[in-house]
């Protein structure tokens, strides 16, 4: 597995898939609910809206992602078979949001088999937010850490078994309109054996 533990694609979406999703999830301020964790607990290691209806966004990321899908799992060193299988979450990160160190594959079963996390940032520019880095723990050196700044239309991909977080958020406007935007899809290994 690659040491240095991501990929950064800035610039993913064109202007106008970008705008589409920034303009759906504003509009989904009155229909998102508080994040949870694995078996749909709501929990301290996390704080941040779940947008739970996709709109255009899912086809967007699915469309710009599925053709990368071979390369990153070669760059990865991590096989994921013949059959494509995805998840997703559609997340709001607001003034004081922020989620604590875990692993993307715990929780449910439909997760198990999760293998690369891709998130897709995209908010309103000039930020009016700071904090928000993910941080993504290095795996061959315990403690060792690095900070990638979220940034508009950039999308971030690591393995889903490395630990990372996000570092808080501080929006001092508070708006929903200012928040961190992100689109996380999960790319699943699914055996062969397993596809019809
Ligand atoms: O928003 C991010 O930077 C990552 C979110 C995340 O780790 C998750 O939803 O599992
Ligand atoms: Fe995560």
């Amino acid at each position: 597995m690659r040491k240095d533990l991501q990929l950064i694609r800035p610039d993913f979406l064109s202007p106008e898939d970008h705008r589409t999703m920034l303009e759906y999830a504003l509009s989904c301020e009155d229909s998102c609910e508080p994040s949870l964790v694995g078996d749909n607990a709501k929990s301290p290691l996390r704080e941040s809206l779940t947008i739970s209806d996709f709109g255009p966004c899912r086809q967007i990321i699915r469309d710009a992602v599925a053709p990368l899908v071979d390369e990153f799992s070669r760059e990865f060193g991590i096989p994921l078979g013949k059959k494509r299988q995805f998840d997703g979450s559609l997340v709001a990160h607001t003034d004081g949001a922020y989620y604590k160190p875990h692993v993307d594959l715990g929780g449910p079963d439909f997760h198990r088999s999760r293998a690369i996390s891709a998130v897709y940032y995209f908010f309103r520019t000039p930020a009016a937010f700071t904090g928000g880095d993910l941080r993504i723990f290095r795996l061959d050196r315990p403690g060792e850490f690095v900070d990638i700044p979220a940034r508009d239309n950039q999308l971030v991909v690591f393995p889903a078994m490395v630990p990372h977080e996000v570092r808080p958020v501080h929006c001092p406007s508070n708006d929903f309109a200012d928040a961190r935007f992100a689109l996380n899809l999960w790319i699943h290994k699914v055996p062969d054996q397993e596809q019809q």
